[in-house]
């Protein structure tokens, strides 16, 4: 079986697009949901000068030493600053143990939507963390402007959902007033020597997305890895100017996992004894914190029951987040396990 990314061009959304090009970005999008569950955007109106000015801001905060960046980590349930390499496990978020028990190699650095920024909602601590800023020339005013793009992309693609899935237009709009949107930078790069490449490696282990969509921009290197249907991975790369994206678990549970959310994981490729640097962003609209998640009914066939209680966004990111970032192994992933330890 071939397996590719389905590329979909959401500029009539992005633009005034008429009804006729909006309907079949969102017939696309539908199609692509169903069946892969990522997805490449073309249109989405990010200037190449933002997503550059990202780069070259992780660059200017990776290449610093670790004890320098290691100033701004932050406890594992405040979802902000710095993680050094090895300090996550992304498969504890289903359940799963590594085969290593070894942590995942990457380094990050999480942004996200603070309680300052929605004064007169006294939103709770830590979930609307505020940020540790780098001491890194540039950093801050890059990576927001990236971070605000980012979420304009993703509120535009629930738009799309929302007449994908043919519900009302602004359904999603309630459930991300205030919406829980982190961004993440990765950096897969080890220092020389530190580790035997020899062994079972893992960039980023195997996990589902935890929200409603993530939108990832990536180097193209190299390394992401997505479960198809016929429980093999396969290697996806962006196309040039695309952005990918993918669904989260928050809206398999809304269609009752008529769209998927699909196991993707960090690979890279070790040429010649050393690992290629690759770098990517995910940033992951989440919804808001309080919102209530429950099956749309309109997903369900006639006598179809939901496979899923309803949780609260607070709920499911509290147990997927203790298995990633506090080594709390989620047994509520089962379903998920199982597709991982099935796979090939
Ligand atoms: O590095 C990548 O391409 C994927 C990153 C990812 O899956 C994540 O941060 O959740
Ligand atoms: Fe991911």
């Amino acid at each position: 079986m071939t397996f590719a990314v389905p590329v979909v061009d959401i500029a009539p959304y992005v633009t005034d697009g008429t009804t006729e090009a909006r309907a079949r970005t969102a017939a696309e999008m539908d199609a692509a949901c169903r069946t892969v569950g990522f997805v490449q955007i073309v249109g989405h109106g990010v200037a190449a000068g933002i997503t550059d000015g990202l780069a070259t801001a992780m660059d200017g905060l990776f290449e610093r030493p670790l004890d320098v960046k290691s100033r701004y980590r932050t406890p594992p349930e405040v979802n902000r600053g710095y993680s050094p390499p090895k300090s996550e496990s992304l498969s504890l978020s289903l359940g799963v143990e590594s085969a290593t028990r070894m942590n995942d190699f990457f380094e990050a650095f999480n942004v996200g939507a603070a309680a300052s920024w929605f004064p007169g909602l006294d939103l709770p601590q830590p979930d609307y963390a505020e940020n540790t800023w780098p001491d890194v020339p540039g950093f801050q005013d890059a990576v927001l402007a990236y971070f605000h793009e980012a979420a304009r992309v993703a509120r535009t693609l629930t738009a799309v959902f929302a007449d994908a899935l043919g519900l009302p237009a602004g359904f999603f709009d309630r459930f991300t007033g205030h919406s829980i949107d982190v961004l993440r930078m990765n950096n897969y790069a080890l220092p020389p020597g530190q580790i035997d490449l020899d062994g079972d490696l893992t960039g980023m282990g195997e996990h589902t997305d935890y929200g409603i969509v993530t939108v990832l921009w990536a180097d193209r290197v190299a390394g992401l890895q997505v479960l198809g249907g016929d429980l093999a991975w396969h290697d996806v790369m962006p196309d040039p100017g695309a952005l990918l994206v993918n669904l989260g678990d928050l809206t398999a549970r809304w269609t009752n996992e008529r769209w998927l959310s699909t196991l993707h994981r960090v690979k890279p490729p070790v040429v010649d004894g050393r690992i290629e640097r690759r770098r990517s962003a995910a940033f992951f609209h989440d919804g808001d914190l309080d919102a209530l998640i429950e099956t749309i009914p309109t997903c369900l066939a006639p006598g179809e029951a939901p496979t899923y209680p309803p949780i609260t966004v607070g709920e499911h990111l509290t147990a997927k987040l203790a298995g990633s970032r506090a080594g709390v192994r989620n047994v509520s992933a089962e379903r998920d396990a199982a597709r991982v330890r099935a796979a090939t």
